[in-house]
């Protein structure tokens, strides 16, 4: 809501107006005040009551469709999360203690040692659903070394815990991690080690006396709290933030506009361009905000920057890590958050913003919907010709393992595709092919014709393999690229896109496979062997 002055009233009355994209942003009958909130003359805004009336209906609406998708964790889901923190904070006490101990620390020092647990992510904004992750910092002691005491010594510890499942380490990425799961929850832990010997439960990492002598990777580690915490300060009202974040991830995800490592966005992403609309417009109920979030997207002057900190970016940036979409990096003011948008996504981006824009226009109107909004994807109308890329193993438990390697490489394919003048929609979601035996997971890209209409499928294919050799682990599997038309699309998929309207969104999902964790962690930027242009 916006205060607005009549000036051709005498008496100077000031009235609340709707601030959002029903009312024409060009229209130069209207005022703009700093926070580009549309200005009205009383004569044409709308009675402010039944405005009000009408935004809080919507707004509890929305919150109802939030509830009946069944994703916000119920009290026991809470718990359970909850209870597996507490108990990997019990782990890593343990495991200090013994790595003092294994160090010849003297007893006062040994009884002194402590590490403790920070949660960060959607879990720590509190933005998490039945299917987030939990991202947590295992936060030690100066004697506790990265490599040794907790890539082995704590890996250990966890892999022989039977409530861990999935374990590996991933060493390589920009921020090095264990992945597991913790009864059956999935864990991402990094590591940060504090120049202290006792490490509080709940250590303030925003204190300077904790940050002395911090090493690289550690600072790199703390990031995610540190964003967390900015967030969190930046933002006029932690709950609305917290809302307007869980409809805007929703919409994303049904959109297929989710997904880092597909060139869309991470939940880092959107936490910031959530809470930039968040800062602008407090006070504003959590309807009109959905739709100020897509007007002021839709209409972005990308490159341009989103900045929640104001005067602290250090212009001009180098081009080589320009993204399309800079968006700030909160906890390091000084850097965007990574992002392998491309020119392919970029534009399915903004058409996406530029729907959500249209259907949130009307939000007063008393035919709104918000299952429009939310209404998935229909891949299978969208486009005639896909990109079908299989993955598969000849055990199932090696297939968690391929998918994540494959996905984490899959920037490279994308950039491989521009280079070829491909336009393409990347669509995340992972289908079972029945028609193989073998473990698999398969995975449908939309086509959009463009420049080149001549796609050499092998040339992409033995690069990709290349690529794909290089630096894993585990026992390779089978990645085939081929094309097909939309009639070619599994049943199931079609379907679902014929009968969307209206029906009932988590029936929806295709043979959805869930494997195990991602290999690696969304920020971590591969390299390419044969081009060397990836960043
Ligand atoms: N591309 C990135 N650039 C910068 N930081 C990132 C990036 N991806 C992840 N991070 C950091 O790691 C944290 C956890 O990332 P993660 O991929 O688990 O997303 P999330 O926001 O927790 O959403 P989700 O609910 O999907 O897990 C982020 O909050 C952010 O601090
Ligand atoms: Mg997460
Ligand atoms: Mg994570």
């Amino acid at each position: 809501m916006a205060h607005v002055i009549d000036h051709n009233d005498p008496s100077g009355r000031a009235v609340l107006v709707p601030n959002y994209a029903s009312l024409n942003f060009v229209n130069p009958n209207f005022l703009h005040n700093h926070h580009h909130q549309v200005l009205v003359p009383v004569r044409f805004a709308l009675n402010p009551a039944v405005v009000a009336r009408i935004e809080l209906e919507k707004s509890i609406s929305l919150q109802q469709f939030m509830n009946d998708e069944g994703l916000v964790p119920s009290r026991e889901e809470e718990l359970r999360r909850n209870n597996v923190i507490r108990k990997l904070k019990e782990i890593v006490i343990k495991w200090i203690k013994r790595v003092a101990y294994r160090r010849w620390l003297p007893q006062n020092q040994i009884r002194a040692a402590s590490a403790t647990i920070l949660t960060y992510g959607s879990y720590g904004l509190g933005v998490h659903n039945v299917e987030s992750d939990i991202d947590a910092l295992c936060v030690g002691p100066w004697f506790a070394s990265l490599t040794e005491d907790f890539f082995i010594v704590l890996w250990n510890m966890l892999a022989k815990r039977v409530e861990v499942t999935d374990i590996h380490c991933v060493k390589d990425a920009k921020v090095p991690l264990m992945r597991f799961k913790f009864e059956g929850i999935s864990i991402d832990l990094t590591y940060a080690r504090l120049q202290v010997t006792t490490v509080p439960e709940n250590v303030d990492i925003l204190n300077p006396l904790f940050l002395n002598g911090i090493d690289e990777t550690s600072w790199k580690s703390l990031s995610g709290v540190r964003a967390n915490n900015s967030i969190l300060q930046l933002v006029p009202d932690v709950k609305t933030f917290q809302e307007l974040l869980c409809c805007v991830k929703l919409w994303a995800k049904r959109r297929g506009m989710y997904g880092n490592l597909f060139g869309l966005f991470g939940g880092v992403h959107l936490a910031v361009l959530v809470a930039f609309i968040c800062q602008r417009n407090p006070g504003v109920s959590l309807a009109a905000l959905v739709s100020i979030f897509f007007k002021t997207f839709a209409s972005w002057p990308w490159p341009m920057p989103v900045l929640l900190q104001q005067g602290m970016m250090r212009p001009p940036h180098p081009p080589e890590t320009r993204s399309l979409m800079p968006i700030q990096l909160p906890s390091s003011p000084h850097e965007y958050c990574h992002s392998n948008i491309t020119a392919s996504t970029f534009m399915k981006i903004k058409n996406e913003f530029r729907r959500g824009y249209r259907h949130t226009q009307d939000l007063l109107k008393s035919q709104f919907d918000w299952r429009n909004l939310f209404e998935p994807y229909p891949y299978s109308k969208s486009y005639q010709q896909f990109l079908k890329i299989s993955l598969s193993t000849s055990k199932q438990n090696e297939l968690g393992d391929w998918i994540g390697w494959v996905k984490s490489r899959f920037p490279c394919l994308l950039v491989k595709l521009e280079e070829l003048c491909v336009l393409y929609d990347p669509s995340p979601t992972e289908y079972l092919d029945t028609t193989i035996q073998d473990p698999n997971v398969v995975f449908y890209w939309g086509l959009v014709p463009g420049r080149s209409y001549y796609l050499d499928l092998d040339l992409v294919q033995e690069e990709f393999k290349r690529n794909l050799v290089t630096g894993y682990k585990g026992l390779t599997g089978k990645m085939t690229l081929s094309l097909i038309q939309a009639s070619e699309l599994p049943k199931s998929l079609q379907l679902a896109d014929t009968h969307q309207l209206f029906s009932n969104s988590s029936q929806l999902v295709p043979m959805y496979s869930n494997p195990a964790p991602h290999y690696f962690v969304g920020y971590f930027a591969p390299r390419y062997p044969s081009s060397g242009t990836m960043s």
